[in-house]
């Protein structure tokens, strides 16, 4: 080990001292002014997964998302662009916070068997914030302690898992963010062609002044249509505020700059890119199409196309404990499809995904996406179809799956897929609104002293700790027809989570607070 790089080079990133940080649902996660030791850290903990795995090409993303603008955060990527192991979070944790850290990295290299010769290439992406810069630039010089980094400059995180997969395989596409979109681009047209579409595809979409932005002006061509608003990111104040995903979604309205025209489809993404939600208005309604919609329209318009192409797959819907009840029960009833619970972050709920030929995951934000098997690709492709609408929804199918991102949620992708599905099926987006009813819901974020001491079970949906206090929340639901309501530790921001949602507005919204009321004591 360059124990001497190691140190030098540590040195040049102190941690901040009565600061801790912890390897959360998406990574690390705080202020960005805090964040240069820990970035730099996760840096050299990239290359040591790199030297774990033999010189495998990992990522490392610098975002915070749908986070304010003064937040930051970075992630690590796996080769095949899946997330770090959960077996390797607590060594970042451990780096991030350790006042010995060349004795820890000695540690862990040791622990681990690592040959440090080993480290290969790591890939490095950012946001637009004001503090992805410097953090990068922290995230090159811990990589470049043992291995050798590729800035890769602004990225949505969805590309830059491309591009770690497409750098460990070549048959994935070109390692290129040109490469991404020759792949996106081309799978639009090819699909648009075989379904004889002559009018491109054409939507508005709401960036949140994010990376989204410019990344959807570079994709905007031929046969694609896009407007994109609340595309400023020069300003480094705007990102996230009063637009993008997650202020759609959780305000239940239209982002700023979005003047809509009636029963017309609109979409946002959030600050990188990897969540995507819809939404129309009529007169004065509001109508959300969220990840629990998205997922149930990509579910059906495949499950079509299968039966077109005669294929047998496996297919399953994984949602978290926020998707709506009604979205529930609409998959099991009326689509009939198996729906499985995971604890939230996509990282649950891709594994889970994977068990199917395919499986369609989906958080109710809009972060989510499909995975096919290799084994559903390859009878796919062996399939000779005996007719041209077999041909045909075979052929599609293929593409899909060229598509759709096989690593991450993406909204770039996603936004494609679902307006090919409503496009090819000829449903509007009110129709699209008309699949199910959803039951009123609402989100509540309550600062607590302890959200470690939130401790659940059963997928999030009950908690085991603090004791007693989900007794009283069953009492308060018990009273409230179709209501639902439960209570988790947030792993993005220092808050527990309350979500409700009964047969009614009013009642939604008085569980809800009844069941905040419970947790003042905490
Ligand atoms: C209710 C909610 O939307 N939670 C979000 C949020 O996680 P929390 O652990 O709830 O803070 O951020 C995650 C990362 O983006 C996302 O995966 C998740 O769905
Ligand atoms: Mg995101």
């Amino acid at each position: 080990m360059s124990t001497d790089t190691l140190s030098a080079a540590s040195a040049r990133h102190q941690k901040p001292s009565k600061t801790t940080f912890t390897y959360g649902t998406a990574g690390f996660r705080t202020l960005g002014s805090l964040l240069d030791s820990t970035v730099f850290r996760v840096g050299v903990l990239a290359s040591l997964r790199s030297a774990k795995l033999g010189g495998k090409t990992i990522g490392v993303m610098i975002t915070a998302s749908h986070n304010p603008p003064q937040d930051n955060g970075v992630k690590v990527v796996d080769p095949l662009g899946e997330m770090l192991p959960q077996t390797w979070e607590p060594y970042a944790t451990q780096l991030a916070n350790s006042d010995n850290f060349e004795d820890d990295v000695r540690d862990l290299v040791a622990g681990e068997n690592i040959d440090v010769e080993q480290a290969g290439l790591v890939v490095v992406g950012m946001d637009t914030r004001e503090t992805s810069p410097q953090l990068l630039r922290a995230a090159v010089d811990g990589i470049e302690v043992f291995g050798r980094a590729k800035s890769f400059g602004e990225l949505t995180t969805p590309q830059l898992h491309y591009l770690v997969r497409s750098h460990n395989d070549p048959a994935f596409g070109e390692p290129s963010e040109d490469g991404y979109n020759k792949k996106t681009v081309g799978a639009v047209a090819e699909i648009l062609r075989l379904w004889n579409i002559q009018d491109p595809l054409e939507i508005t979409v709401d960036a949140a002044n994010g990376v989204g932005a410019p990344k959807l002006h570079n994709l905007s061509r031929d046969p694609i249509k896009i407007t994109v608003v609340n595309d400023s990111t020069h300003d480094k104040s705007v990102l996230n505020v009063e637009c993008g995903a997650d202020y759609v979604k959780t305000n239940q309205k239209l982002p700023a700059n979005v003047r809509p025209r009636d029963r017309q489809l609109y979409s946002s993404f959030d600050g990188d890119a990897d969540r995507v939600v819809f939404y129309y208005t009529d007169g004065s309604l509001f109508h959300l199409l969220d990840g629990d919609r998205i997922a149930t329209l990509l579910a059906s318009f495949i499950d079509k196309l299968l039966q077109q192409a005669k294929v047998q797959a496996k297919m399953g819907i994984i949602q978290t404990a926020y998707a709506n009840g009604n979205s529930t029960k609409y998959v099991q009833e009326t689509l009939q499809i198996p729906v499985d619970f995971t604890p939230t972050g996509v990282k649950h709920l891709h594994h889970k995904a994977q068990e199917y030929d395919i499986g369609v995951y989906f958080e109710a934000n809009g972060h989510g996406t499909v995975l096919f098997s290799d084994n559903l690709i390859k009878s796919l492709k062996n399939k000779q179809p005996s007719s041209p609408e077999e041909e045909r929804a075979l052929k599609t199918l293929l593409l899909l799956t060229e598509l759709i991102n096989q690593t991450v949620g993406d909204s770039i992708s996603d936004l494609f897929a679902v307006l090919l599905a409503l496009r090819i099926q000829n449903k509007t987006c009110v129709d699209w609104g008309r699949d199910y009813i959803e039951l009123p819901n609402k989100l509540f974020k309550v600062l607590v002293k302890d959200r470690f001491a939130f401790k659940t079970a059963d997928a999030e949906r009950r908690l085991v700790e603090p004791a007693g206090l989900q007794a009283k929340i069953d009492a308060l639901v018990a009273a409230y027809t179709r209501g639902r309501s439960f209570v988790r530790a947030s792993g993005t921001e220092n808050a527990v989570r309350v979500y409700s949602e009964a047969a009614s507005a009013a009642d939604c919204a008085e569980l809800g607070a009844r069941v905040c009321q419970l947790l003042e004591p905490y």
